[in-house]
């Protein structure tokens, strides 16, 4: 039996990082879990043990401290794509790089003092190619949303197993995770200026475009949950998509997975009680999960983009 080598790369996983930017008693604070992943010309070190085409994770993670340090973070797709740059640009073994972010909100309290932001995470996923290809996916997760009406269920398939009630005033909501892409990475030839001027959150262009595109589609999704009389989650999620697209010219596409977290009108009759969808049980799981993209008809190829 013959085999090879399959796909594969290496990197640092969750690298946490607090940056603090102080403006006189003023301080301004970054939160961030950064994960690199580098891959190239890896057959030696897997086949032989031969390490000298490795840049150690350590000195991935190091990287990322001392960039912090020398550009500022800035907004999280300006400072991954200058670390997926520099991991390509100075290591000839290193072909592509693909460093994902996390960010974590803070809310001012005082002049240096924050609340965390328990809400939404914001993310971002970048990849550099060394022909010089980079893609930018933005995104947030765990934005939870409730609709208690105008939104309904019925008309679904029936067949031996189904015991499903249907309803025409049920409660939607779900936790929103969505990912969009940019339709031009380019903002990026001026990363490396984005990250270093944004520390306090001045961007410069590039950088202050992911900032406004995130803030839009945010408030697209927001806008479109809540408009959006709902015959179905997935007519909702496809609503949502469409608005973010519509809003945003600069991005092309939009995926979107939300799970359905089902609320169930509780039976008080043992108790004499009637229930007009004022009593629910929160059910935890199991859950249905709907996901689905929306995209322009023209969008370009999405290349290594989503990998
Ligand atoms: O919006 C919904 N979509 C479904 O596909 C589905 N399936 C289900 O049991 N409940 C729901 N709700």
């Amino acid at each position: 039996m013959t085999v090879k080598l399959g796909a594969n790369r290496y990197g640092k996983a969750e690298t946490r990082l607090v940056h603090v930017v102080r403006q006189g008693p003023v301080h301004h604070v970054k939160d961030i879990s950064v994960s690199t992943s580098l891959s190239g010309d890896m057959e030696a070190v897997h086949l032989t043990g031969d390490n000298a085409a490795v840049l150690p994770t350590d000195s991935q993670k190091n990287t990322v401290y001392a960039f912090a340090r020398r550009h500022g973070v800035g907004q999280i797709e300006a400072f991954a794509l200058l670390l997926a740059r520099h991991f390509v640009a100075s290591q000839p073994s290193i072909h592509h790089a693909r460093v994902e972010i996390e960010e974590y909100g803070w809310n001012r309290t005082g002049p240096h003092s924050f609340v965390r932001d328990g809400g939404e995470v914001r993310t971002c996923v970048v990849h550099h190619d060394e022909d010089g290809r980079s893609t930018v996916v933005s995104g947030l997760k765990d934005l939870v949303v409730l609709n208690s009406t105008g939104s309904e269920f019925h008309g679904y398939i029936v067949d031996e197993y189904t015991t499903l009630e249907p309803t025409t005033d049920r409660i939607l909501a779900t936790a929103v995770a969505a990912q969009w892409r940019h339709a031009d990475a380019a903002g990026s030839d001026s990363a490396s200026d984005s990250a270093s001027d944004s520390a306090s959150d001045s961007a410069s262009d590039s950088a202050s475009d992911y900032a406004k595109a995130y803030t839009e589609v945010r408030r697209c999704l927001l806008d479109a949950f809540a408009d959006t009389h709902s015959l179905s989650l997935q007519q909702t999620l496809y609503a949502m998509g469409e608005r973010a697209l519509t809003a945003c010219p600069e991005i092309c596409e939009i995926r979107l997975a939300m799970p359905n977290k089902h609320h169930f009108p509780v039976d008080l009759s043992p108790f004499g009680l009637d229930n007009d969808n004022e009593v629910f049980f929160a059910a935890d799981r199991p859950y249905g999960l709907i996901e689905g993209g929306v995209l322009r008809e023209d969008a370009p190829d999405a290349g290594f983009a989503w990998e």
